[in-house]
């Protein structure tokens, strides 16, 4: 008794009630990861008890941090018959077609916010004009370069959009910030808002993008979509002449998205429907048979792996730049026992040993898979956007560093939307791309939020521009709130983290210090949770906050183990003989950036990774082996 309340006694008072939902198992993993989190530890640890507390934490999540949003009551079906991505995202789930597909709920991390704060407390104009709006351009230095921030938003249009409602809001300045602010009022419509039919969270919203990693980006989110991006010959998509994406009588690209585009953005569509119309070429090669159909249906799995390779063993390892992450993001894939011996034996020993990708069935915890509004949350990342794009001159020869001179700057406005397809068809594909490599992106930090993007001309969902111009930096402020999305403390105690209990623990920055005070007063519970992601100190090698960490650390796996193509289906059977080794033997973007530019990363990329900035350092050569390694 007395050692039960002395170990109650140990953990931070606001957490103490998720103690008494969980089992005696899961509260003994608790207090070992509340114990690493009070010491601030986890991430100080060698390689393999990092990893440790990786997974504690992640099996916590994965009981305590997943929450159905409505029922989906699809049918049972004939999964050898779909052995393919659908258009619509129908058909994946191995006993319920629905679950997964365009136009589904949003699940949850957490319940909706509990306070009772309101919508306009403080002002969401305020909010973004005294903590968020850029001052000055902070970049990530050599880490992250503008074609990871191009990815992101690539990856993000290839889950989530939330269904917008007919009905508008309007936002007003208030008085005391209107004369700094671009639109000193703006309206946008509102999130669409259902009955959900459950009697615990009864309101939810719809995804209008199929959540699952499909490649729904180039493919479409249903049969209309997909039908425009296709050629019905040899399973190909349409690829304009010059490499770029085709566009329609209106100026609006053909491809699988078209919201909010820029040339980035469009870039990477056109680089992997040539990846797609290069792997049907091969397909056809080896399997003569195929036909249209079937050359589709096969370089989608493969395009959408390969895909969702990258994202896992490249992008994401240079976002959270430290050795426990790269051993984690290959054990996802991988398994503990590393590509070789998988490759060897396929994945015979479980998740842990063999990894996620290929496990006899897909996983979901109890809950079908859908992604959540949390995670939608954390990654609003506006401020990875610069102001301009650097654009260098490919004529001139490089430095022995592979630097190349500045040819023109041109700003972010001239680049987004129609006229940024313009600026891109002008400026080609490979010139854009090397620019992008050399130029780092912005930093996920406070005053950072891109001046641009307060007076924005959004896109509806067809790519079309919006009359009414929003301010985005605001918006998102609002959108978290109107969503329910807890602000940034009770977050925190949601995700098992220690609240923070004064402005102090949150940021060592002074100046930061000042403005929240400014803005919230003392009272940490209001802080907003976009507000808190930015100014939070980051773990050395993050780009992003530990926060934001925890939603990716389950939803990164999650994305892997519910989908029946990455699991079930992930083998040769599915994908082919010839499609598995295409897979197999993709690791990075830049080997895809080699297959298509044979000599552009030879000639100015210095670097390891094709996110980093590329006249930067490659990584140093390291001798100990990962798992042996002390903290980064
Ligand atoms: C030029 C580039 C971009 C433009 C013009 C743009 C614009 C927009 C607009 C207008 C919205 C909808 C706002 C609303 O009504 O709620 C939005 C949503 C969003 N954007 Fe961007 N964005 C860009 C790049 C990015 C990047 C780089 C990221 C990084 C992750 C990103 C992440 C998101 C997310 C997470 C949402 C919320 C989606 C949802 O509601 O489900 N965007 N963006």
């Amino acid at each position: 008794m007395a050692f039960s309340f002395s170990l109650a006694a140990f953990i931070h008072p606001q957490l103490r009630h998720v103690v008494a939902k969980m089992s005696l198992f899961d509260t003994i993993l608790f207090y070992v990861v509340h114990l690493l989190d009070k010491f601030d530890l986890w991430h100080r640890l060698p390689v393999l008890l990092g990893l440790a507390y990786l997974g504690l934490r992640r099996h916590l999540h994965q009981r305590y941090n997943l929450l159905r949003v409505g029922e989906v009551n699809g049918k049972k079906y004939d999964t050898e018959e779909f052995s393919y991505r659908t258009a619509d995202g129908t058909c994946n789930h191995p006993a319920d077609h629905l679950v997964g597909s365009h136009g589904t709920f949003f699940g949850r991390n957490m319940p909706p916010s509990t306070s009772s704060y309101g919508l306009l407390e403080p002002h969401p104009v305020t909010v973004a004009t005294k903590l968020l709006e850029r001052r000055k351009c902070t970049d990530c230095g050599s880490q992250f370069n503008m074609i990871a921030c191009a990815w992101v938003q690539f990856m993000i249009h290839d889950w989530n959009d939330h269904m917008e409602d007919t009905e508008q809001v309007e936002l007003r300045a208030p008085e005391d910030v209107a004369a700094g602010c671009p639109l000193k009022s703006f309206k946008f419509f509102k999130t669409r808002k259902l009955p959900t039919g459950s009697p615990d969270l009864k309101f939810g919203h719809l995804n209008s993008r199929t959540p699952w990693w499909d490649g729904s980006v180039i493919y479409g989110n249903n049969k209309e979509g997909m039908i425009r991006v296709r050629t019905f010959k040899d399973g190909k998509l349409r690829v304009s002449g010059d490499g770029l994406l085709e566009h329609d009588d209106n100026g609006i690209p053909i491809s699988g998205d078209v919201r909010n585009n820029w040339a980035g953005f469009s870039l990477l569509q056109a680089l992997f429907m040539k990846e797609h119309n290069a792997i049907c070429d091969m397909l056809k090669e080896h399997y003569p048979e195929f036909d249209d159909e079937k050359l589709y249906r096969h370089a989608r799995l493969i395009t959408s792996a390969v895909i969702a390779k990258i994202h896992t063993l490249d992008w994401t390892i240079e976002l959270v730049k430290t050795d426990t992450l790269v051993a984690g993001m290959r054990i996802n894939w991988y398994g503990f026992l590393g590509k070789r011996i998988k490759d060897l034996l396929g994945p015979k020993f479980g998740p842990i040993l063999s990894g996620l990708v290929g496990f006899k069935r897909p996983r979901d915890h109890g809950t079908p898979y859908s992604l959540t509004e949390e995670f939608v949350s954390v990654y609003r990342m506006h401020s990875l956007l610069p102001e301009k794009i650097v654009l260098r001159d490919l004529k001139s020869t490089t430095s022995e560093d592979k630097s190349l001179p500045i040819q023109e700057e041109i700003p972010m406005t001239e680049m987004i939307g129609k006229e940024g397809e313009k600026s891109l068809s002008k400026i080609g594909i490979e010139q854009m791309l090397v620019s992008m490599g050399h130029q780092s992106c912005g930093a996920a930090t406070l005053w950072n939020y891109p001046t641009w993007m307060r007076n924005l001309v959004p896109h509806d969902i067809d790519g079309e521009e919006r009359p009414d111009l929003v301010d985005m930096a605001a918006l998102e402020i609002y959108r978290d709130r109107e969503r329910g999305i807890p602000r940034y403390n009770e977050f925190r105690r949601n995700l098992l983290m220690i609240p923070i209990s004064k402005w102090e623990d949150l940021t060592d920055d002074e100046e930061v210090i000042e403005a929240l005070r400014e803005v919230y007063g003392d009272d940490v519970e209001k802080l907003d949770l976009q507000v808190g992601l930015h100014a939070e100190k980051k773990i050395k090698g993050f780009a992003i906050s530990e926060t934001a960490f925890n939603i990716f650390l389950l939803i990164a796996s999650r994305r892997l183990e519910a989908d029946r193509f990455f699991t079930t289906n992930f083998n040769a059977r599915t994908y082919t003989e010839k499609g598995f080794e295409w897979v197999n033997k993709t690791e990075t973007l830049k080997d895809v950036i080699d297959r298509h530019f044979p000599e552009m990363t030879e000639k100015y990329m210095r670097c390891t990774s094709a996110f980093a900035v590329w006249n930067s350092d490659p990584n140093p050569r390291r001798y100990l082996p990962l798992y042996l390694r002390p903290a980064t």
